[in-house]
């Protein structure tokens, strides 16, 4: 017998690194960057049935649409499927970690297991960021977000994630960037031996948005001295179009303790230690 509900997973997306490339002529920019999902993430639960329904429950609920405007029950409308859908949500929303985009492709991942239907091809529609989270693992992504090609051997990474409680506006970032067109990475992705090679070679990315971020934002650049600061901190970047910012660790123990200090020292910002694959 078919399954008649699904429990799906929806992990934090993190631009490792994020270079804008081009803008098209339609506005939309052309990027080139390096994507790899975390351990953390929202949770939903999905039904078919006559009425579509959504319930948001959890510690980030708030201010999350419970209507025809969450990017769950539109990814349901986009497969023509009506469907009860509970959405856990643990991901800070308008936060560069594709909170949105990644519980539309979890819903989609589980209406088409559940109706034995393909995920339809114009999923952009519901963001930019939906396609790469669909295949939800290690890969480079580019074009506007539609050119997704998995990235394999990548070493898994020890980080802390980092949001300061200040949602940000993703074409607000866009629209303050002064320098559209910038150096890709390189043509051909190296092999990475380890994560301290990994990390090495990240220093040499960029994220093109972080400075827009910080213009619009100053407390972007407080959370980046912040992680910088913990011991044995490799790495501190923004994610996406902020505000989350990553820091990078050689192992689980040192992230574990820069998250405990990070929480000490600043209480009201969400703070979580994990793994990135
Ligand atoms: C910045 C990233 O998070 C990087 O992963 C994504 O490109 C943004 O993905 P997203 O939030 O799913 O973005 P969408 O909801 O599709 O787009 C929001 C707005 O961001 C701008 N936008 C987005 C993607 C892109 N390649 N170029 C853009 O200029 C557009 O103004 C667009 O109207
Ligand atoms: N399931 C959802 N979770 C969070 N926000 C949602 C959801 N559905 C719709 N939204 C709306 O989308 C807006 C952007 O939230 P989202 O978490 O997708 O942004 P983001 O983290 O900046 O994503 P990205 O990294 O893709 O730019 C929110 O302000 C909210 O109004």
């Amino acid at each position: 017998m078919s399954k008649m509900v699904i429990d799906g997973f929806a992990p934090a997306k993190i631009n490792l690194s994020l270079h804008v490339t081009g803008q098209r002529a339609d506005g939309y920019h052309l990027l080139d960057s390096l994507v790899v999902f975390a351990d953390v993430g929202d949770r939903l639960r999905v039904r078919p049935a006559p009425d579509a329904r959504l319930t948001v429950t959890g510690p980030m609920a708030v201010g999350v649409p419970g209507g025809p405007d969450n990017l769950v029950l539109r990814a349901a409308a986009l497969m023509g499927i009506t469907a009860e859908i509970s959405l856990d949500k643990h991901l800070p929303a308008a936060a560069g970690i594709g909170g949105g985009s990644s519980d539309a492709a979890a819903c989609l991942r589980a209406l088409s297991e559940l109706r034995g239907q393909p995920v339809p091809n114009d999923v952009l529609a519901l963001g930019a960021d939906v396609p790469v989270c669909l295949l939800a693992r290690a890969a480079r992504m580019r074009g506007i977000g539609e050119d997704v090609v998995p990235v394999a051997g990548l070493p898994t990474l020890d980080a802390v994630l980092v949001n300061p409680g200040v949602p940000v506006s993703t074409p607000a970032i866009f629209h303050r960037l002064t320098q559209r067109e910038n150096p890709a990475m390189p043509a051909q992705m190296p092999e990475w031996p380890d994560a301290a090679a990994l990390i090495d070679w990240l220093r040499a990315q960029r994220n093109d948005l972080q400075d827009a971020a910080i213009t619009l934002e100053p407390v972007v650049a407080d959370v980046l001295h912040a992680i910088s600061a913990t011991q044995h901190c490799a790495l501190a970047r923004m994610s996406g179009s902020g505000a989350t910012c990553f820091g990078l660790y050689p192992d689980t123990a040192t992230a574990t303790r820069a998250a405990q200090a990070l929480v000490a020292a600043h209480p009201g910002w969400w703070v979580q230690a994990t793994r990135l694959s």
